[in-house]
């Protein structure tokens, strides 16, 4: 899931491509562009959540965009990077209308804790749709829990809707008021999680020019969710877990210990229960997420779910296109839609509307707009196969490529028994990189197995 849209405004290409990289893996939607010109240009075309731009660059620059953003954009979020930073600079920026100055060189957490104050906050989803028993229950269930302070561990296949599922146990509890935040540990790298999830002084590493208060701090009083948590490496499990027992945090580079009010959900999509008899992740702290599990099954175990979410995320996307009219799926496009397997759960499915959406024409969704991915991965095999035709992503020579590197990366977690590290190593990849490639895979519709 996006965690919005941001606009990068930066002429030294090399740095763009490092920034873009830092706020793709935190799950920001970017554009990039070279110049404030360009910048202006691309406002036009789209609307943005925040602006992230360098100041030295030739053309009117970073001041003349702020300038521009100012009178026409007054209620966006500017971030202004410099290379020459000075305190009247960051006066002068402040003073024109910019929320915020980074210095550089700045490390990614620093970049990545400002975006996270000033984004705004992602509109909080409805209630799920459900319409098979088994969701039907586990809805049920959840609002029950919702209603106590237990913390809850979220566990199914990726794309089930873990998230979702997480959202509406805050919205149905006593803290609906405040704040949900959601921190994906998969998609941090590892220096930068502990400084985001508990803060940081000023100075406490180079680049933190200003103190900046953490995850579990902006979820005072609320539900801080932490996505995909079996991907935490071991020695910062030991630091959650004080920090869980606790109830109070210290930022990093501080002596002040800050109490805190935070009920925690987590979600996994690996079995954290052998993940911890193995050794891979601390029994103690599965123990205390794990006070109340809830499961979503795949969504080819409840197929009486298939057509709601469909038609659910057919309307979200029509409206989101401002198409006047909804179309509705033909009989033999639903027979479709209810043979596949659905290896990507709902995510798979909500590209696939989104393509039927795009293809139709009519106020009849027809078979032939039901694109589906054929990449029927069957993971029951040592080796993965990719069923013909290629996914429409993949065609071309880049994309060949690609399909040989999701194969590559598939068949390696399938030999190193889904670790993680141990794929890393193999490929000579860092384990960010790794992380990147199976965000970008699971974003396909591919399944990757826990
Ligand atoms: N029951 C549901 N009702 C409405 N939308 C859903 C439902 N389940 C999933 N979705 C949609 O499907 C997409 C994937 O859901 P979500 O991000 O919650 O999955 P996830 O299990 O957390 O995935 P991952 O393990 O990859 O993080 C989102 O766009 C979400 O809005």
């Amino acid at each position: 899931m996006s965690e919005g849209k941001l606009l990068l405004v930066e002429d030294d290409a090399s740095l763009r491509e490092a920034l873009l990289d830092t706020l793709m893996l935190a799950h920001y939607d970017c554009v990039d562009v070279g110049s404030a010109e360009d910048a202006i240009l691309a406002l036009k075309n789209d609307s943005f959540d925040m602006v992230i731009s360098d100041v030295q660059m030739d053309g009117i620059g970073g001041i003349g965009l702020l300038n521009h953003l100012q009178q026409y954009y007054p209620k966006l979020p500017v971030l202004l990077m410099t290379a020459y930073a000075t305190i009247d600079n960051a006066v002068n920026a402040m003073k024109l209308g910019a929320v915020d100055y980074l210095s550089k060189p700045f490390s990614p957490e620093v970049l990545l804790n400002q975006v996270s104050r000033y984004m705004p906050v992602k509109a909080v989803e409805g209630t799920p749709i459900v319409a098979d028993e088994k969701s039907l229950a586990l809805l049920s269930l959840a609002q029950r829990v919702a209603a106590s302070d237990a913390s809850v561990m979220i566990m199914g296949p990726s794309g089930s809707g873990k998230e979702v599922l997480a959202r509406y146990i805050h919205q149905n509890s006593s803290r609906v008021t405040k704040p949900f935040v959601a921190i994906n540990c998969a998609a941090i790298p590892e220096n930068m999680l502990e400084a985001t999830l508990f803060g940081y002084e000023k100075g406490a590493f180079t680049g933190a020019y200003q103190a900046c208060p953490g995850k579990f701090e902006q979820a005072e009083g609320g539900t801080l969710l932490l996505d995909e948590i079996s991907e935490m490496e071991v020695g910062l499990q030991a630091k959650l877990l004080r920090v869980l027992q606790e109830r109070e945090v210290e930022r990093l580079g501080g002596r002040k210990t800050i109490k805190l009010n935070v009920r925690v959900l987590a979600t996994s999509n690996r079995d954290l229960k052998a993940m911890a008899a193995s050794g891979e992740f601390r029994e103690d702290l599965y123990y205390r997420i794990n006070v109340f599990p809830l499961t979503w099954p795949a969504l080819n175990q409840r197929p009486a779910d298939i057509l709601p979410l469909a038609r659910h995320l057919l309307q979200r996307h029509a409206q989101a296109a401002n198409r006047s009219e909804i179309p509705e799926f033909g009989e033999c496009a639903c027979r479709k839609l209810l043979s596949h397997r659905w290896p990507g759960n709902v995510r798979e499915l909500d590209n696939v509307v989104q393509r039927a959406l795009i293809l139709s024409t009519a106020s009849e969704i027809l078979v032939s707009d039901i694109i589906i991915d054929s990449l029927e991965l069957d993971f029951t095999n040592d080796s993965p196969v990719i069923a013909e035709p290629k996914p429409a992503e993949l065609d071309g020579l880049g994309g060949e490529l690609k399909a040989q590197e999701h194969v590559i990366i598939l068949e390696t977690l399938s030999q190193c028994n889904g670790s993680r590290k141990l794929v890393a190593e193999k490929l000579g990849i860092s384990a960010r990189t790794l992380r990147y490639k199976m965000a970008k895979m699971r974003d396909l519709g591919i399944q990757i197995p826990a």
